[in-house]
């Protein structure tokens, strides 16, 4: 604890002195405690012993020549007025004769002096003296201002304007705060305590203090809740400054600075921290995994230390999971991964391959493929493998939204610009989308009107709201998907052809449940779990040999029936769509193939007059172990009559091959 000796001229005035010292007490707390001297009072040759003395007056210092010890620490006290009293005191009308009193008359000159400072000049201020006060040039005053001196105000005055006895000045305290290196937390939150009950004329130093206490204390309480781990060295690894997390997990407990780093980490870490570290290296000590940094402190070319930040490993994945529940909370959130992909198809595999890549893109992609087949799961496994993971992943379904909503949703617009818009604006989703991915499902079903501002979207990188003219930039990867043929929608007019050009960057097809039938039964396993092993082998060739014109939701929808009702779907087992299979293996054959041998075996029985029917085609096709079922057979000879590699006649004339048919075998 400090001692702080304040010395006065003479003993007089003690409930100024009691006032003063309680004053300076309540600001420095526990860390000084004060006495008071008298001048008057003083022994010949008695030497005041104090941390710090503060004079009532300079003009003291002379009679104090040998009775302080330590000259350098001497800080002559200046005082302040309250602030609140200012206002009463700035109501007095213009040029009104006004009364200053004081104890004595030079402590009046004083407080006048004071008061003119603080801008207080539209009155006459007239200092009292106390010991002339039967003076009758002071009789005409109706008002007066004294700091508590109020007895001493005579009779004739009217109005009394107690402005209390005045403080310590803000200079006065900072000053042997710092002297006395008592720059703490504590003190310093008194002294802003203080400040705000105090007017002084030099506002720019308050304000200045103010300002850096607040910068201070935000940045010490910043840096030391910081999550990561934080020290500061100097140019030879002693430590300047460590923040809370690094005082724990090095055990740092000494809170002077100039400790070398390695005292406190260990060789071994300190051998790495000192080497080059790259971004993001990964260190262990005491058995956890960190992320490391190391920044250089640079004055002009020249070193002057490192900042070293530590982040636990697990920290990190928890930030990034608490990110993903936000997100997900919001809805902004892909649930699927690559490895949420059933399949054993190499068709399937090569997608996931080429999705793979591209997600490690910016690229947008395009992804056709029928419904169901599971566009928007790759979507979303593409956009959780990329670098954008952690940020939003929005999906729309642009059929599902008449143009204009489809419109407001995808670009916001606002407030105000339509009638119906929400008073606040909307934000549209390529803006919540920003960092993150859009998936733009069913693309192939947008208007003319949004295939041109998506064409914008698409070059520029920018979109406006409606009712705006103010782009916004966005970093938004966009995936978009369609089950239909975009070729054909650009051939025949329905799809602006730039737009494919754009979109089609890079495209994945999912082929249809039908051509990698491969993966019916690991999907059908993976829906029913411990229930898969109760189908029979009867149920599995039925999955296998249906056609899924739903694809895997369809699949799904199965499966549910199954867990349900212990029973494939009726319409499975009596689907006209007949079962195309060979060997009755679990290996198919596709469509083409099937097409192929159907007219080669129309062609070996095409005769002059006649050709074949369907039921000798039929029995031809199972001699050859393949089962087709008459609708299914029947598609597939319309389907050869309307490429004209057939011709089918009524009645007795049975299917011929053409021309065209004979040529497509001879080129197969
Ligand atoms: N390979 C797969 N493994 C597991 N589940 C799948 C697979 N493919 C699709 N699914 C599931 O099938 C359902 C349909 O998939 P998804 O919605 O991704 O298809 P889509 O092609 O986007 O359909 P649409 O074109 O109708 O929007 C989803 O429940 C999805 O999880």
């Amino acid at each position: 604890m400090k001692k702080v000796a304040i010395i006065y001229k003479n003993s007089d005035n003690q409930e100024v002195i009691t006032y003063l010292k309680d004053n300076l007490e309540k600001i420095f707390e526990n860390y000084l405690i004060v006495e008071n001297y008298y001048i008057n009072e003083l022994p010949i040759n008695y030497k005041i012993s104090a941390d710090a003395y503060i004079l009532t007056d300079g003009t003291m210092l002379y009679p104090l020549k040998d009775k302080i010890t330590n000259y350098n620490n001497i800080i002559i006290m200046h005082r302040s007025l309250k602030k609140q009293p200012l206002y009463e005191i700035s109501r007095i009308p213009k040029n009104t004769n006004v009364l200053v009193i004081n104890d004595t008359y030079e402590t009046a000159v004083q407080t006048l002096c004071s008061l003119y400072e603080l801008g207080m000049n539209h009155i006459n201020l007239v200092p009292y003296d106390p010991k002339d006060a039967a003076n009758s040039k002071y009789k005409d005053f109706q008002i007066c201002i004294t700091p508590n001196e109020v007895h001493l105000v005579p009779d004739y005055i009217h109005k009394i304007i107690n402005i209390g006895y005045r403080e310590i000045s803000f200079d006065t305290l900072v000053s042997l705060m710092f002297r006395l290196d008592l720059d703490f937390e504590l003190t310093n939150r008194n002294l802003v305590r203080h400040i705000k009950s105090i007017a002084e004329p030099d506002i720019y130093l308050h304000n200045n203090y103010l300002n850096n206490f607040v910068k201070n204390h935000v940045f010490d309480s910043v840096i030391n809740d910081l999550p990561t781990a934080l020290i500061i060295t100097n140019e030879k690894y002693h430590i300047l400054f460590s923040n809370n997390k690094a005082k724990v997990l090095f055990d740092i407990k000494n809170t002077s600075s100039d400790i070398p780093l390695s005292d406190m980490v260990g060789h071994e870490l300190f051998t790495k921290l000192k080497q080059e570290i790259t971004p993001k290296d990964g260190i262990v000590f005491n058995e956890t995994n960190y992320f490391v940094e190391k920044t250089p402190i640079m004055l002009m070319d020249e070193v002057m230390g490192y900042y070293i930040i530590l982040q636990n490993e697990k920290d990190l994945r928890d930030i990034e999971i608490n990110a993903r529940k936000i997100l997900a909370k919001k809805g902004l959130c892909a649930k699927y991964n690559f490895s949420d992909i059933i399949h054993v198809s190499p068709a399937m595999k090569e997608c996931i391959v080429t999705a793979k890549k591209v997600a490690l893109t910016d690229h947008t992609v395009l992804i056709t493929g029928e419904s169901g087949t599971g566009k928007e799961l790759l979507a979303q496994s593409i956009h959780n493998y990329s670098q954008r993971k952690n940020m939003p992943f929005v999906a729309i379904n642009c059929a599902a939204l008449p143009e204009s909503l489809l419109e407001s949703e995808l670009f916001g617009y606002e407030s105000g610009s339509f009638t119906g818009a929400r008073k606040t604006g909307k934000i549209g989703l390529f803006e919540q989308a920003n960092g993150g991915s859009i998936f733009l499902d069913e693309i192939g079903d947008i208007s003319s009107n949004l295939q041109s501002r998506l064409l914008r979207v698409l070059q520029e990188r920018q979109i406006m709201r409606i009712g705006s003219d103010r782009m916004i930039n966005i970093d938004t990867r966009i995936i978009a998907a369609t089950n239909k043929d975009l070729v054909s929608e650009v051939e025949q007019g329905n799809f602006r052809r730039d737009l494919y050009y754009r979109l089609n960057v890079i495209s994945i097809c999912i082929e249809p449940l039908k051509k990698r039938k491969e993966d019916i039964l690991p999907l059908m396993s993976s829906f029913l779990g411990q229930k898969y092993n109760q189908l029979t082998d009867s149920d599995k060739d039925i999955l296998c040999t249906y056609t899924w014109p739903g694809n895997i939701r369809e699949l799904e929808s199965a499966a549910i029936h199954y867990n349900t009702l212990s029973m494939l779907p009726k319409y499975l087992l009596n689907s006209p769509v007949e079962p195309i299979m060979v060997n009755k293996t679990i290996s198919y054959m596709d469509d083409n193939c099937i097409e192929m041998e159907i007219l080669k075996i129309i062609m070996e029985n095409t005769q002059f007059s006649h050709g074949i029917g369907r039921m000798q085609l039929n029995s031809c096709l199972k001699s050859l172990q393949i089962y087709i079922g008459d609708a299914s057979l029947r598609n597939v000879l319309h389907g050869l009559e309307e490429r004209n590699l057939i011709s089918i006649c009524n009645g007795r004339g049975g299917t011929r091959i053409t021309e065209k048919g004979i040529q497509k075998i001879k080129s197969s």
